[in-house]
């Protein structure tokens, strides 16, 4: 099997007609893990959101794509088929489906009809993984996230990405709100699926979480777009000294006040 390949190529995304990507490019090979920092509002979520294809965000060009297929004429269920995984800042919660009816559906729906997985080897590789998690077995007879607390959905989205094994996974602050110990187990879960096979995007607003998952690169993004990039370095200085050098460096404006100026 080759190594899986997403290319996102001169990307732009307005949401209720503002242009909020404006060129962006990234490229992730199976293997590696990409961080991406910024200050608030510059579009790391729109990123996401765009790429995993939520109706508000708007590609007006560009293209994304998966080992060459082009994942923006897929709809939303075929991206998670072609092999793509969203962790979101906010999980929902759904009532009436239990973590482990979920968990299988979506395991099946990435099969082919007469390939689905059989219920005890389904058992028996949630059993791993939530051991592996630190889960309580209560757990995956529970409402999808209903009543979770934050630490324990995102532990439980860890959970969905080790079950769902998906080729490139993109997470959206799967740090914010966890305490010390949880920080280490979501991280032990993600550095998991360290493998060829499996690329990552982590977007983090703190060097600490790239502490527990080392990255092979760290890009800044200011105002739609990468900025800057290098490697773990640049993230421990991010937490040393800010984002006012880089914007110095590139005589970017303060993003407040351009926003203010506009208003
Ligand atoms: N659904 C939406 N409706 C309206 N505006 C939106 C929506 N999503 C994003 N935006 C706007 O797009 C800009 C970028 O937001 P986005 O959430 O992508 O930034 P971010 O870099 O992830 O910020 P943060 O670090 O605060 O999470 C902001 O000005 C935001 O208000």
């Amino acid at each position: 099997m080759s190594v899986p390949h997403l290319k996102i190529e001169n990307l732009h995304v307005s949401v209720e007609g503002k242009e909020i990507l404006k060129d962006f490019n990234l490229e992730i090979k199976g293997g590696e893990f990409h961080a991406i920092m910024g200050p608030n509002g510059t579009g790391k979520s729109t990123l996401a959101s765009a790429i995993m294809g939520h109706p508000k965000y708007e590609i007006t060009s560009g293209s994304v794509s998966i080992d060459g297929e082009d994942v923006l004429e897929m709809e939303v269920d075929e991206r998670a088929q072609a092999g793509l995984f969203l962790a979101m800042q906010y999980p929902s919660e759904i009532s009436g489906i239990t973590n482990a009816d979920f968990l299988r559906s979506a395991i099946n729906a990435k099969r082919e009809e007469g390939d689905e997985i059989s219920l005890m080897k389904f058992i028996r590789q949630l059993d791993k993984k939530m051991e592996l998690l630190d889960m309580d077995e209560s757990f995956s007879h529970r409402y999808l996230n209903e009543g979770f607390s934050g630490g324990e959905k995102k532990r439980n989205e860890i959970l969905q990405l080790l079950m769902l094994e998906p080729k490139f996974a993109i997470l959206d602050e799967i740090d914010s709100g966890l305490d010390i110990d949880a920080l280490k187990v979501v991280s032990k879960g993600v550095n998991e699926m360290r493998s060829e096979n499996f690329g990552c995007l982590i977007i983090t607003h703190y060097q600490r979480l790239l502490n527990y998952i080392t990255p092979d690169k760290v890009h800044v993004m200011m105002q739609g777009r990468i900025v800057k990039s290098g490697g773990a370095e640049l993230a421990a200085r991010l937490e040393a000294e800010g984002y006012d050098w880089i914007k110095a460096e590139l005589g970017i404006e303060d993003e407040r006040v351009e926003a203010n100026q506009e208003a």
